[in-house]
C-alpha cells in the first residue's frame, strides 16, 4: 500500500473522530459531560494537578469510546453472525469504556464536589 502523507493520516484520524461523533450516542453523551467537565475546571479554577487528573479522566473515556466504536465495526464486519468471541470482543471494549468512566467520576467527585459545595453555600447564603 503508497505510503500516506502526515496531512492524509491526520484526515483520516479527523475523520475516525467524526464518525464516532456521528454514529454512536454515547460518545456524544460523553463529549458533552467532557466539555461540561473543562467548563467546571475553568469555572472553579481549579488547580494545575487537579486539571491533570481531569484531563486524563476526560481523554480515557472519549478514547476508549472510540476504541470500542472501532471494536464494534470490526467485529460486525469480520463476524455478523452470532458468535462467542464476536460478543467477549464487544463486552471487553465496552468493559475498558465502563473503567475510563468509573475513573472519571471518582476523579470528578474528588476534584469538584468541594468547591461545588462551597459555591452552592455560598449561592443560597
Ligand atoms: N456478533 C455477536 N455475537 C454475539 N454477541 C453479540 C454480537 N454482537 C453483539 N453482541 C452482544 O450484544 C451486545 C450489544 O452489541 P451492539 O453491537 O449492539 O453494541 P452496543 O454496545 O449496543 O453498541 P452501541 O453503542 O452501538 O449501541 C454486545 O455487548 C454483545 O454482548
Amino acid at each position: 500500500m503508497k505510503r500516506r502523507s502526515w496531512g492524509l493520516v491526520f484526515l483520516n484520524a479527523l475523520e475516525g473522530i467524526a464518525y464516532g461523533l456521528r454514529t454512536q450516542r454515547n460518545v456524544r453523551v460523553h463529549t458533552g459531560v467532557a466539555i461540561l467537565m473543562c467548563a467546571a475546571g475553568f469555572f472553579f479554577h481549579i488547580s494545575r494537578t487537579d486539571w491533570m487528573f481531569v484531563l486524563t479522566a476526560v481523554f480515557m473515556v472519549l478514547v476508549t469510546e472510540l476504541m470500542n466504536t472501532a471494536v464494534e465495526a470490526a467485529v460486525d464486519l469480520a463476524q455478523p453472525d452470532i458468535h462467542p468471541l464476536a460478543k467477549a470482543a464487544k463486552d471487553t471494549a465496552a468493559g475498558a469504556v465502563l473503567l475510563a468512566a468509573v475513573f472519571a467520576v471518582i476523579i470528578g467527585c474528588i476534584v469538584f464536589l468541594k468547591p461545588v459545595l462551597a459555591w452552592l453555600r455560598v449561592l443560597l447564603g
